[in-house]
């Protein structure tokens, strides 16, 4: 059989050691064991079964999910497992849900934006559930623009409470997830208003529903906005609108960490930066760099494994058509893909050691560092998830015509994954705010402020502005000094050149509008080196096992030279590169893809994703996809009757002519 045959032949030729390959990839051994346990859990219960996802009515969909969570909710407990093993039942189970902000935004937001007292009246109620929390920003006239959101939360000292409404209908509360339906509570953003004066946005936390019946309270609407893009998809999840007539909390339900209201209607601000009111954005940006490495992952692993399955063309001398993975331009836009879900794990892990970081500052009352968290949040969001979107995209056009089949698991793979370039901060307005920190930061050289983090680099101005790459023959595009040099030297030209032509302008702000272009490229070139720094660091790391350094070398590579290739006209404008050297550039590329070529299927299977994870027939760990592709189809109900509902009335009349005969 084809494709058995193909993948265990395949596994065969791998050049480095799999198993250890799992664990770089997991992060540690324990977070491996963790992952392949709570998988195959999950895996194994037929309550998770998600088959019939897509062919759902929207009513049917939302109530499955609902069984899905109270079911792995009652595991959670009945397994008394690790607030680490929950959280990786609830990504295997791979379907949004309520689940998803009360657990990844309604809890954070009160840990890091509440006080002492707040955390400990509230959190035990969350943690145990017996409230369901959402976070409710967005309105239906602003999401990017925070500081205009138009909710008001009004002090009345007479009975020490806020007064929350909605003034407009711009001002609604719009696309929180799980507050449509589900959610008791939500931690609402609204504009503090103390004595008619407007203090700007801050976060309360307010009961939405009753405890007892899950009615509104008083003064409140509430509803689902609708079905999203794509079956199944993101249809799982609650997306709410809702809305505020004068609805009072008490006063200690304002979240004071960052600024606190007195009894007496005073606002007292702490020693804490207010941009901390936009704390859990920066968390939860940080979460998504590393779940862009699962879906580019999960995407990459079904197109790897179905092309070398897939066979056209090139009848070799034992009749057996050539394996599409054969293929350059397979390779081509394959290999990149997997190398970028490599870099985007490393990166994203880089990532939550820096947000660590950070934290432990902030607790030690040290700011310096904000600014740099939020650029590398903000940029890597925007550029993982982008390049992610893609990528799942161009996996599917991998894949030929079976690549559209829901069944493919490519099509809802998509549609569930895209919104990621817009929630949690629209992609291009994220690069802007990074774009805002480099010019900040190249405005700054020179004045005996050093650059710190991810812009040390720009301490190196005057090198970096004139000099000239070293490349000679295509083998020296292997050495990470001259990739990193080159994208450094890109990065800090665009830079510099943005700053140059904003120096021009009289209004700094209108400058800011007119180049936002550019800067945008300047900012993408910026978060392109974070990214490939990051795998070149993670390669001086001690890394165990048989061919395993190998192969993460040959993809860090893979990922450089392709970004290289991608914007040739940035380095080569710049006068980073050559021509040559790019056409050396490229001739390595092809080279490292004949390299990584034995491996690839080893390097997909060292995600340790369960089929039931992938959901794909196309990527079935044992390649038998013809023969379930056929028996795939017959599930559809459509194919229930032989002869369709409807024949009768439409069909039949077009055959015998009725139609024709009864317009003459
Ligand atoms: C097949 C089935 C598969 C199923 C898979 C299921 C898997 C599920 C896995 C899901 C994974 C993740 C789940 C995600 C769920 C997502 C739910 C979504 C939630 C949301 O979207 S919540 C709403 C988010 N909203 C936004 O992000 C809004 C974006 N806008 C902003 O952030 C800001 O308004 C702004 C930054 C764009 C501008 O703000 P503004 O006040 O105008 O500020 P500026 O004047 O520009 O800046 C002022 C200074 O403040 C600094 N700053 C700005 N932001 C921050 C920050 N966050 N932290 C620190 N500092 C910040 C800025 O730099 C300026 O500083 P300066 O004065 O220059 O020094
Ligand atoms: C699936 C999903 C789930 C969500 N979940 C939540 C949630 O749980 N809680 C919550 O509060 N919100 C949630 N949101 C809302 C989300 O955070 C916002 O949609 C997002 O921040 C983008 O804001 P916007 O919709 O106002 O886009 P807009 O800002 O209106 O963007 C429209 C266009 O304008 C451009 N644009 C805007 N401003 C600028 C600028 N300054 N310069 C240049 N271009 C600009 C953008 O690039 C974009 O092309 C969710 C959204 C989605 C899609």
């Amino acid at each position: 059989m084809a494709g058995f045959d193909d993948l265990a032949s395949e596994r065969s030729k791998a050049q480095f050691d799999v198993e250890e390959m799992k664990v770089i990839w997991a992060g540690s051994r324990h977070t491996l064991e963790v992952s392949d346990r709570i998988s195959r859990l999950v895996a194994n219960d037929p309550v998770f079964r998600k088959d019939t996802r897509t062919m759902l009515s929207r009513k049917d969909l939302f109530k499955n999910t609902l069984r899905k969570a109270a079911h792995a909710w009652k595991r959670i407990i009945e397994l008394r497992l690790s607030e680490e093993e929950a959280a990786e039942l609830r990504f295997y189970v791979d379907e949004p849900a309520f689940m998803d902000l009360h657990w990844g935004m309604f809890i954070p937001t009160i840990k890091g934006q509440g006080t002492e007292e707040q955390q400990q009246k509230w959190l035990p109620l969350a943690y145990k559930m017996k409230i369901i929390g959402c976070y409710a920003q967005t309105e239906l006239g602003h999401g990017s623009n925070v500081q205009g959101l138009e909710t008001t939360a009004t002090f009345d000292p007479q009975t020490d409470e806020f007064i929350i409404h909605s003034p407009t209908l711009t001002s609604s509360k719009w696309w929180p997830g799980g507050l449509g339906k589900v959610s008791t509570h939500a931690v609402v953003y609204g504009r503090l208003i103390i004595d008619s004066k407007d203090y700007g946005v801050n976060g309360f936390i307010v009961q939405l529903r009753s405890l007892d019946d899950h009615l509104p309270l008083p003064g409140i609407t509430i509803g689902d906005i609708g079905m999203k893009f794509g079956s199944g998809a993101y249809n799982t999840m609650d997306n709410g609108v809702l809305r505020f007539d004068h609805v009072r909390i008490p006063r200690d339900q304002m979240l004071m960490r960052v600024s606190q209201v007195t009894r007496e209607g005073k606002l007292v601000q702490s020693n804490v930066p207010w941009q901390l009111v936009y704390g859990t954005m920066v968390y939860v940006r940080q979460k998504i760099v590393s779940d862009a490495s699962c879906a580019l992952s999960r995407a990459v692993c079904i197109a790897t494994r179905y092309s070398a399955v897939r066979r056209q063309f090139g009848l070799q001398s034992n009749g057996i058509e050539t394996q599409v993975i054969d293929y350059k331009t397979q390779q081509s836009r394959l290999f990149p893909l997997l190398a970028s879900a490599y870099a985007f794990r490393f990166v994203g892990e880089w990532l939550k050691w820096l947000y660590m970081d950070v934290n432990q500052r902030l607790q030690a009352s040290d700011f310096s560092t904000l600014p740099e968290a939020h650029a590398c949040t903000a940029g890597l969001k925007s550029l993982t998830t982008s390049a992610t979107a893609d990528g799942i995209e161009e996996c599917r056009k991998l894949c030929g015509g079976h690549g559209y089949l829901c069944s493919s698991g490519l099509p809802e793979l998509f549609a569930v994954y895209i919104p990621a370039c817009t929630y949690e901060g629209d992609n291009i307005v994220l690069l802007l705010q990074v774009a805002r920190f480099l010019i900040k930061t190249v405005s700054q050289l020179g004045s005996g402020k050093e650059p710190v983090g991810t812009t040390v680099y720009m301490g190196r101005v005057e090198q970096l502005m004139q000099c000239h790459c070293a490349v000679q023959k295509a083998e020296d595009w292997l050495k990470p000094s001259v990739i990193l040099e080159a994208f450094e030297a890109r990065s800090m030209r665009m830079s510099v050149a943005s700053a140059q032509n904003l120096a021009k302008f009289d209004n700094q702000e209108e400058g800011f509008l007119e180049l936002s272009a550019d800067l945008v490229q300047a900012a993408v070139a910026h978060c392109q080196l974070i990214v490939v720094s990051k795998f070149i660091e993670k390669l001086q790391q001690d890394i165990p096992g048989k061919g395993v350094k190998g192969q993460l070398e040959a993809l860090c590579n893979i990922y450089a030279l392709f970004i290289l290739h991608k914007h040739l006209g940035d380095f080569l404008s710049t006068g980073c590169i050559t021509p040559k050297q790019a056409s050396l550039a490229n001739a390595q590329l092809r080279s490292l893809y004949s390299q990584v070529r034995p491996n690839a299927i080893a390097l997909v299977d060292a995600f340790n994703y369960t089929d039931h994870y992938l959901s794909s027939v196309l990527g079935r760990y044992d390649g038998n996809v013809y023969p379930k592709l056929y028996e795939e189809a017959w599930k559809d109900p459509l194919n229930d009757s032989v002869v369709p509902d409807g024949y009768q009335e439409y069909i039949q009349p077009i055959l015998k002519q009725q139609l024709r005969n009864a317009r003459l």
